[in-house]
C-alpha cells in the first residue's frame, strides 16, 4: 500500500505540554512529534502558524438522527418532552430520515471539531452508512426498548444482533458497535440481564441513561424498591464496559457503587439545564476517581452538537453548583472531552491525545479571530473563549474532512437540502 503522508507544520501542539513544532501523519497514524519546523516534505503540507493543534473531541452521549428534530419541542420537561412530543415523531422514522439525520449530524460535528462519538438510536445501519461516508468515527447502538413485552424484548435483541453482525468494527475500523438499551424505565429486567450478559460474551460496550431526572429516581424505586444505580448493580448490570449517559440524580451510595464498577459516565450539561433534569454532582465524582467524559445528546433537546460549549458549560456549572470557581478547571474539562472519552469507549489507546502511534484524530483551531485574541493560553482559550466554529481543519483516521473550513467529504449544500426535506416529510405524517 501507497504510504500517504500529511505534515502539520508550526503548529501550537496540545499534548503533555504545549510546544510549537510539527506533527507528520503517514496514513492513519501519528508518526513523529517534532520541534523542528519547515524541515519534513509531505504530500499534504498544512500550515499551522496561529494555530492550535488538539486531539480530536469525542462525544459520549449522541442521537445523531435527532437534528431533524431540532427546535421541534422547546421549554419542556423530559417526560413530557419524550412522551408527547418526540416518541409520537419517532414512531413515523424510516431508514432514509434517519440517514439524513445522521449525515446532518456527521457535518455539524466535523464542522465543530468532533471527531468521534458515541451513538444510540433506530436504523442504524443507515447511520452506519452515513458515518463511513462522513470519515468519522463512532460507536453505534441500537437503542432498545421493551417496557415489559417479551415479543418487542425478542425484536429488539434480533434488531441489535443484526447491526452487530452488520456493522461492527467495519469502515476501517472507524464503526464499532455497541448495546443501546435505553433505561431503566423502558427496559425490563429480563431485557438488562440478557444484554449484560451477551455484552460481556461479545466484549462489546454497553451504553444506557441512568438517573437523568428525579421523576425517574421515583420511578425505578416504585418498581424495583431501590435506586437506579442500586437497582441496576443488584441485577448485576454494572461493570467497567457500561456508558451511562446523564447520572444526574445520585446518592453517595450510588457513587460508589458506580466507582467500585468502574462505570463510565457521560455527563450532559445543556441537555440537563434544557430539560431542567438537574445539575450532575460531576466535581465530587471525579474527586471519588469516576471517569466523566461529555456528550451533548441529541439535537432536540441541545440544540447542536458544539463540544465546545459543552466544555464551557460543564465548567461552569460545577462552578456555580458548589460556590467554588476552582473546581473543574479549563486543563481537565479538556481531558473529558478527549482522553476520559476515548478511555470511555475503550479506545484510549488509540485515540483521545496527541501522541506518535496513536491515530490521526486532529483538530486545528484558528486563534488569529478576534474573539481568541491575545493568543495566550492555548488551553484556556479552546474551553471559555472558542465555539465550534472557530475550528479550521479536522483529520480522523489521517483523512482531512474539513480544511481551511472547507469540507473536504460530503456536499455540505446537498446534506442540508436531503435533511430539510426528510424532516418536513417526517413532521407531515405525525
Ligand atoms: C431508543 S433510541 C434513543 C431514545 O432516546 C430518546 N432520548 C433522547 N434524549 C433523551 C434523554 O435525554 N433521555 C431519555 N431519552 C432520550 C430518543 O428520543 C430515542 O427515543
Ligand atoms: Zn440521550
Amino acid at each position: 500500500m501507497e504510504t500517504k503522508s500529511i505534515l502539520i507544520d508550526n503548529v501550537t501542539i496540545l499534548g503533555d505540554e504545549i510546544k510549537k513544532g510539527s506533527v507528520i501523519v503517514e496514513n492513519d497514524k501519528i508518526v513523529e512529534i517534532t520541534e523542528k519546523t519547515g524541515s519534513h516534505s509531505a504530500d499534504e503540507i498544512i500550515n499551522g502558524e496561529k494555530k492550535v493543534l488538539m486531539p480530536g473531541l469525542v462525544n459520549t452521549h449522541t442521537h445523531l438522527s435527532m437534528t431533524l428534530m431540532r427546535g421541534l419541542a422547546d421549554d419542556l420537561p423530559l417526560d413530557t418532552w419524550l412522551n408527547d412530543h418526540i416518541w409520537p415523531v419517532e414512531a413515523n422514522l424510516t431508514g432514509d430520515y434517519c440517514y439524513a439525520g445522521a449525515l446532518l449530524a456527521c457535518i455539524e460535528m466535523i464542522k465543530s471539531g468532533t471527531t468521534a462519538f458515541n451513538d444510540m438510536y433506530f436504523f442504524m445501519d443507515d447511520v452506519a452508512k452515513a458515518v463511513d461516508n462522513s470519515g468519522l468515527r463512532g460507536m453505534l447502538s441500537h437503542g432498545m426498548i421493551d417496557l415489559g413485552d417479551e415479543e418487542k424484548r425478542k425484536a429488539e435483541f434480533r434488531e441489535t444482533m443484526r447491526i452487530i453482525e452488520k456493522c461492527h468494527d467495519t469502515a476501517d475500523g472507524r464503526i464499532k458497535v455497541a448495546f443501546g438499551p435505553h433505561a431503566p424505565y423502558t427496559c425490563s429486567t429480563e431485557l438488562l440481564k440478557e444484554v449484560r450478559e451477551k455484552a460481556s460474551k461479545l466484549g462489546l460496550k454497553i451504553h444506557i441513561h441512568v438517573a437523568e431526572t428525579e421523576f425517574e429516581v421515583g420511578q425505578v424505586k416504585e418498581s424495583y424498591g431501590a435506586r437506579p444505580f442500586e437497582y441496576l448493580d443488584e441485577i448485576g448490570f454494572l461493570a467497567d464496559d457500561v456508558i451511562a449517559a446523564h447520572a444526574v440524580w445520585l446518592s453517595d451510595k450510588e457513587i460508589k457503587i458506580i466507582k467500585e464498577n468502574n462505570v463510565k459516565l457521560s455527563h450532559n450539561p445543556t441537555s440537563n439545564m434544557k430539560l431542567a433534569s438537574g445539575i450532575s454532582p460531576v466535581s465530587k465524582l471525579i474527586e471519588s476517581g469516576v471517569n466523566v467524559s461529555l456528550g451533548t445528546d441529541g439535537a432536540a433537546s441541545n440544540n447542536n452538537l458544539d463540544l465546545f460549549e459543552e466544555m464551557k458549560l460543564a465548567a461552569l456549572l460545577q462552578k456555580v453548583n458548589t460556590g467554588d470557581s476552582t473546581v473543574l478547571p479549563a486543563e481537565k474539562v479538556l481531558e473529558m472531552a478527549t482522553i476520559d472519552a476515548a478511555a470511555a469507549l475503550g479506545l484510549e489507546n488509540e485515540i483521545g491525545s496527541i501522541e506518535v502511534g496513536k491515530k490521526a484524530d486532529l483538530v486545528l483551531v484558528d486563534m488569529k479571530t478576534p474573539s481568541l485574541t491575545p493568543f495566550r493560553h492555548p488551553v484556556s482559550h479552546v474551553v471559555y473563549a472558542a465555539n465550534g466554529g472557530d475550528v479550521d481543519t479536522v483529520i480522523c483516521n489521517g483523512e482531512i474532512l474539513m480544511r481551511n473550513k472547507v469540507l473536504e467529504v460530503l456536499d455540505e449544500a446537498e446534506v442540508i437540502q436531503l435533511a430539510e426535506g426528510a424532516a418536513e416529510e417526517l413532521l407531515s405524517k405525525s
